[in-house]
Order: C-alpha cells, then structure tokens, then sequence
C-alpha cells in the first residue's frame, strides 16, 4: 500500500499519520495530548516513544541504523521471535529470528476512549517463512501510546502442530550516562553470563551496574523492574506478563565500535533491558493456541 492508502484507510485526523521515513520505510507518527511515538512497519518495530512533559525519549535510537529490506534497526523495541538469540536447531538462521528484518503489514489503528492510540501491525506465514521456519502462525503486536507505552506480542498458532518459541522485546532505553545508570528488581535472581561469548550460571546481589560488556539472561524474574538513571533525572519502570525472564544487554566499548550501526561512544547512552521468554522460558503454543508476552513502559520521577 502507498502511504496515501495507509492513511485513507487507518489514519486518524490530528493524531495519526503514515509517513515516508528513513530509507522511504513506511513509517507511523503519533501525536497526542498524552505523548509522540513512531512506529516502524518495517519490522513492526517502535522506534520512539516520548511521553508528554518529557524532555527525552524513553529510547534510544541509533544514529547510524539500516533502514532497509534484510536489516534490522538498531534501537527501539526491536522483536525477537520466533526465537531468541542464536538459532535454536543450529541450521545457521538468523540470531533473532526473522521478524526484525522484514516488512509487516498494519491491521488496524484506534483512538481509544481514554485518549490513547492503539495501533496493531502483524505478520503472518508466507512461503518464505515456511522455508525459514516451518509452521503456521499468525502474529500480532498491539502497541498502546498514552502516558504509558504498553506492547503485546501475540502468537497464534494456526497449523495443525504444536510449535515452540522463545521471543523478547529488544527494547534500546536511553540513558544519560551508563556509568550512573542502574536496572533494580533483579536482586537475588541467577543469571546465565553471556558476555565474552560465555554461559556460566551467576547469582545478582543488589542493582545492576555496568561498566563492562554485559550480556545477561536473568532467570525467574519479577514483572517489574526499574532503570535508573541518575544523568537524566529519570526512572523508567518496565512491567511484564507472561515473562519469566529479562535480558540486560549493553555492548561496552569495544563491541559499540565493531558495529557498523552503532556510534563509537554510543553505549554511553544505551541499555536494553529486555522482556523475554528466553533461555528455559520456552513456551508451547498448541494448534488453534495463542502466547501473550506483554511489556509496559513508563516514566517515573521523584
Ligand atoms: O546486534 P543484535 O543482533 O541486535 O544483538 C544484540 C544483542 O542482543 C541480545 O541482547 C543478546 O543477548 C546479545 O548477545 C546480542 O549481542
């Protein structure tokens, strides 16, 4: 569809608009009373996300992201599915999963009685995921912007078969200075170690601080968990159902500058915290089935 049909058929006067973005992506603004977002269709991904009164974006977005067919984009709430880091069977697909670099297609938008925006973009199987990944599926991100940021992801299995899935919201969080910043609400979980490309089981006493590669599947986690970030003057509250585990992630130094589509210094200024079904939170979703991993964003002060 061309971006005036997008906007014939789902945009919404004064507050919802389909937009050429970067690369020529089509892309969604959003603009209320309660907040700004942009949403990519590209990889069904949330890109921004700013709450009215703010002076920042609750994300961080790489300056030097691909915005092309085949690519991922670096910041925002990225979505790993159906698997979550390297490929589960081996065969050499994807780290990820393969919804981050293809295109997606809006179902519908809605301005809701409250004077939220809720937007619902999905994807289902094609042959040529059917050749990536062989089953059934019908998948669905229903994105709400108000004074929250409130993401579903939901998995239908549509097959005749039982499939599996580890999936994750990638979410970039801005922070002002990582070396202020910290994650609470993992004190006392274990954790698998991944940083330096290993996997050895560690125990997490008090905040998460970083000041190295971190890369962290913490494991039986609460649904709430908190970044602080003492630069910014700012806490942002993240929330989840159906997750029983959250990534921490942040490159460090050296990693940052190995990637093309991140600036040298630009772990300064990240952290992914992430909500999962990582690791042993593996969920089964049987034919005519359906997984909900839900996460929300908010801006805390004082
Ligand atoms: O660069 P990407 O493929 O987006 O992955 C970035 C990172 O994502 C996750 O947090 C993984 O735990 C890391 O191991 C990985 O390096």
């Amino acid at each position: 569809m061309t971006i005036e049909q997008l906007n014939t058929q789902f945009g919404i006067a004064g507050q919802l608009e389909f937009i050429a973005g970067n690369g020529g992506l089509p892309m969604i603004q959003v603009k209320t009373a309660k907040a700004k977002a942009l949403i990519s269709i590209h990889a069904g991904q949330v890109l921004s996300y700013q709450p009215a009164g703010e002076a920042e974006d609750v994300m961080f977005l790489s300056a030097k992201a691909y915005y092309q067919d085949g690519k991922a984009i670096k910041g925002g709430a990225p979505i790993c599915w159906p698997w979550f880091g390297a490929d589960p069977e081996g065969k050499g697909r994807p780290g990820h999963g393969f919804v981050r670099n293809r295109a997606w297609n809006v179902i519908a938008t809605e301005a809701l009685a409250n004077g939220d925006i809720k937007v619902t973009v999905g994807l289902d199987d094609t042959p040529e995921t059917q050749a990536i990944w062989p089953h059934a599926f019908s998948l669905r991100q229903e994105i709400v912007i108000g004074d929250s940021l409130n993401l579903s992801l939901i998995t239908r299995n549509t097959g005749k078969e039982k499939f599996t899935i580890t999936q994750a919201f990638h979410t970039y969080f801005k922070v002002g200075d990582i070396s202020r910043a910290k994650v609470s609400g993992l004190a006392g979980c274990d954790y698998l170690d991944k940083a330096g490309g290993g996997n050895t089981q560690k125990h997490q006493t008090g905040d998460v601080t970083i000041d190295a590669e971190v890369d962290r599947i913490y494991l039986n986690v609460g649904n709430t968990l908190t970044i602080d970030d003492a630069a910014l003057n700012r806490c942002i509250q993240i929330t989840s159902q159906n997750s029983k585990t959250a990534v921490v992630w942040n490159p460090w130094e050296k990693i940052a500058k190995d990637m093309a589509d991140l600036e040298d210094h630009d772990y300064q200024r990240l952290l992914c915290v992430e909500t999962t079904n990582a690791a042993d939170d593996v969920r089964e979703v049987a034919p005519g089935g359906e997984c909900r991993l839900v996460a929300s964003y908010r801006v805390v002060r004082g």
